[in-house]
């Protein structure tokens, strides 16, 4: 792929897609089946470039995954049959691999390096770096260890009692990793809630877990036992579909089994916040994760101010949260997204420029992001940062523009949604 021309269609979007599997969970279930003792069965896995970087580091560290479709099967033989890899493990564009994985191996005994590409060498690694040191771990590389490649000499780690400094679930589940073989107690404790699924699956594959408030413990005193993971939809992808059937006349759309964990599900409550026309129903729960489905239809916007606790419950969705917010009649403010800025590009620029080069009104700030609807949308020449999420933004954004988008590169979008342009097709000719 590379370079698209997207022609402008205004058309309504009609009809039901299921969405790809959750990016974070299908992470976990990777990570917790390779550590588990026996038969793993991951079924709706979202084979994305990044989860695909986990299966190959664990598949270098001797684990046998067969990949059938969107299942696969993991035979785990518990930690301690990890093997050291020969070569240097490649995390690509994954922070979650890279995060969690940092958490993991630095309590294992072996020596590891691991390195990722252009925009993963950017980002912060410290903030799990700081942490995992004080437990006993002992890491080696670029800008004193704070950046890939790093070398890691796995050792014997002590349990911590940490409060986050940073919203990050990545952050949260290194430590909790670390913990499930140091010595001792290990607490976290986050002031803002993030995404929970790694305590969810702790808890299922049999570990010794307590979340009390927002505190959890673990301890090394589990084996963990193979469990089979359904993956339900990823809100983070529907949430592409989402805003486009919000903000294209005559649009109604059906979501399948999507997941609906409240720690993810703060674009709901602010599409709701914002007057969209917005229905879930057929919920169900499996695997301490809850699921179903969402049906959505055009109806105009208003503005909404978005800030505090809700931050990390939708995280990912901002780019695509300020494109709906271009169509809402009024001031959208976004606040405490700071982390916006240590993504795979810093999301606050990246999403100001995609929206202002086609003719929003958009401020950047230094949280966050002040746009001014409604505006219509022209054409134009856009950058996609190589970000996925920018990347989408940019199609859907195209979807209402005047005229056509020239978007510079969509092969990132395979990072979170390989079948992204089938799925909109999908509901295009409906
Ligand atoms: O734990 C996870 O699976 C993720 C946590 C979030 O990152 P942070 O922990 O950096 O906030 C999110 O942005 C990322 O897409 C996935
Ligand atoms: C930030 C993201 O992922 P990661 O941190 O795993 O690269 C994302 O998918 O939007």
């Amino acid at each position: 792929m590379g370079e698209m021309k997207l022609q402008a269609t205004q058309n309504p979007l009609k009809g039901e897609i299921e969405v790809p599997g959750d990016k974070s969970i299908s992470h976990r279930a990777v990570i917790f089946g390779s550590l588990a003792k026996g038969t793993t069965k991951v079924t709706h896995f979202l084979d994305g470039e990044d989860c695909m970087r986990t299966v190959n580091a664990f598949k270098k560290m001797g684990v046998s995954i067969e990949k059938q479709g969107l299942t696969l099967t993991i035979n785990g033989n518990g930690i301690e049959a990890l093997t050291e890899p020969i070569e240097p493990l490649y995390f690509g564009n994954s922070g979650t691999t890279a995060r969690l994985m940092l958490g993991l191996l630095s309590g294992l005994p072996l020596f590891t390096t691991i390195y990722g590409d252009p925009s993963l060498s950017k980002r912060p690694m410290d903030r799990v770096g700081i942490p995992l040191s004080i437990m006993g771990a002992s890491f080696d590389g670029r800008e004193g260890g704070s950046l890939l490649p790093l070398s890691i000499r796995g050792k014997t780690l002590n349990g911590i009692n940490y409060t986050l400094p940073v919203k990050s679930a990545q952050v949260k589940s290194a430590i909790l990793l670390a913990g499930l073989h140091a010595d001792g107690e290990t607490k976290v404790t986050e002031n803002t809630p993030t995404r929970n699924h790694t305590e969810n699956m702790l808890k299922a594959f049999g570990a010794d877990l307590t979340t009390d408030g927002h505190t959890i413990t673990v301890t090394n005193k589990n084996t963990l036992s193979a469990a089979d993971v359904y993956v339900p939809g990823d809100i983070s992808s529907a949430a592409f579909f989402l805003a486009a059937a919000a903000i294209i006349p005559g649009s109604k759309l059906t979501l399948k089994n999507v997941g609906l964990n409240e720690t993810r599900t703060g674009i709901i409550d602010v599409l709701r916040a914002m007057n969209a026309d917005i229905q879930i129903h057929n919920e169900q729960s499996g695997g301490g994760e809850l699921f179903g489905d969402i049906t959505i239809a055009h109806r105009k916007l208003r503005s909404t101010t978005i800030e505090g606790e809700i931050i990390p419950s939708l995280i990912d969705e901002i780019p695509i949260i300020a494109l709906i917010a271009t169509q809402a009649e009024g001031t959208t403010i976004i606040r405490d997204a700071e982390e916006l800025k240590v993504k795979e590009t810093d999301r606050i620029a990246a999403a100001a420029d995609l929206l202002s080069t086609l003719g929003a009104s958009v401020e950047p700030t230094d949280d966050g992001m002040i746009i001014h609807g409604k505006t219509d949308l022209t054409g134009g020449k856009v950058a996609s940062y190589n970000d996925h999420r920018i990347a989408m933004s940019a199609v859907i954004a195209s979807l209402i523009a005047k005229d056509e988008v020239l978007l510079d590169d969509v092969s990132s979008i395979a990072i979170s949604y390989p079948g992204f342009f089938d799925d909109l097709a999908e509901i295009k000719s409906k």
